[in-house]
């Protein structure tokens, strides 16, 4: 899978407002949330950025953390912060709370973010800029943005070259209903579970039925 020429980044600078506590060890299914999006993108990309949060979880999971340079601009903080401090020009963004992520998924938006400063999906309608790719060039772009206050992420697409994903292309690899199931409250929380624990009721009964290995 190509993803040797771009970093992997997973934010974690959060408050888990919603959640009450801090949800990025919460297990879902058999690990913490972190350690499972952190797993899946070690399948594509050799070097992973953990963008904010606190340096006991970079020591947990063996990865660096990289604190956010401006503070204060929630997500879009941590993009600015991860593109200052990655290695390659092209980062792969993506929450610590999106337990069902897929590294197929982040290899196809590497991809399609050749050419462009932005590789984002899009329904049509909403886009999904916390599973997108942002390359350095964006830098001054979303450092103005922060200065100025304006913390969606979004906003400062229209000053930069974005390629606008079809998610029904990346339908066509994992179901992405799935894959970005994000969880924020701890009604999510219940439902991952609920989701982690079908498939591995699944996983086993092919098991047992002896269609998988
Ligand atoms: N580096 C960095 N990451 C952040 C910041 N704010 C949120 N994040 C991360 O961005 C991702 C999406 O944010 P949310 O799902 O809203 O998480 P959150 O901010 O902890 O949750 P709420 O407080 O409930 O909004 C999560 O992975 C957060 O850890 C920030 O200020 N800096
Ligand atoms: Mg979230």
């Amino acid at each position: 899978m190509a993803g040797n020429e771009a970093t992997g980044v997973i934010l974690a600078g959060g408050k888990s407002r919603r959640m009450g506590s801090d949800k990025t060890f919460m297990e879902v299914g058999r690990a913490g949330m972190i350690q499972i999006v952190a797993a899946e993108l070690q399948k594509v990309f050799e070097e992973i950025l953990i963008a904010g949060g606190s340096e006991e979880t970079g020591r947990r999971l063996g990865l660096t953390v990289v604190a956010d340079l401006i503070p204060g601009g929630g997500p879009l903080s941590g993009i600015h912060a991860a593109l200052t401090a990655s290695a390659h020009d092209k980062c792969l963004v993506v929450p610590c709370d999106m337990p069902f992520l897929k590294a197929e998924l982040a290899a196809l938006m590497v991809g399609l973010a050749q050419g462009y400063e932005v590789a984002v999906p899009t329904d049509g309608v909403y886009f999904q800029p916390l599973f997108a790719v942002y390359d350095k060039s964006c830098i001054k772009v979303i450092e103005q943005a922060l200065r100025a206050g304006r913390y969606k992420v979004v906003d400062f697409y229209p000053q930069v070259r974005v390629n606008y994903v079809n998610d029904k292309l990346l339908g066509e690899l994992a179901d992405t209903g799935r894959a970005f199931f994000n969880v924020n409250t701890p009604k999510d929380l219940h439902q991952a579970r609920v989701m982690a624990g079908i498939t591995e009721k699944k996983r086993e009964k092919k098991i047992a039925e002896n269609t998988v290995s």
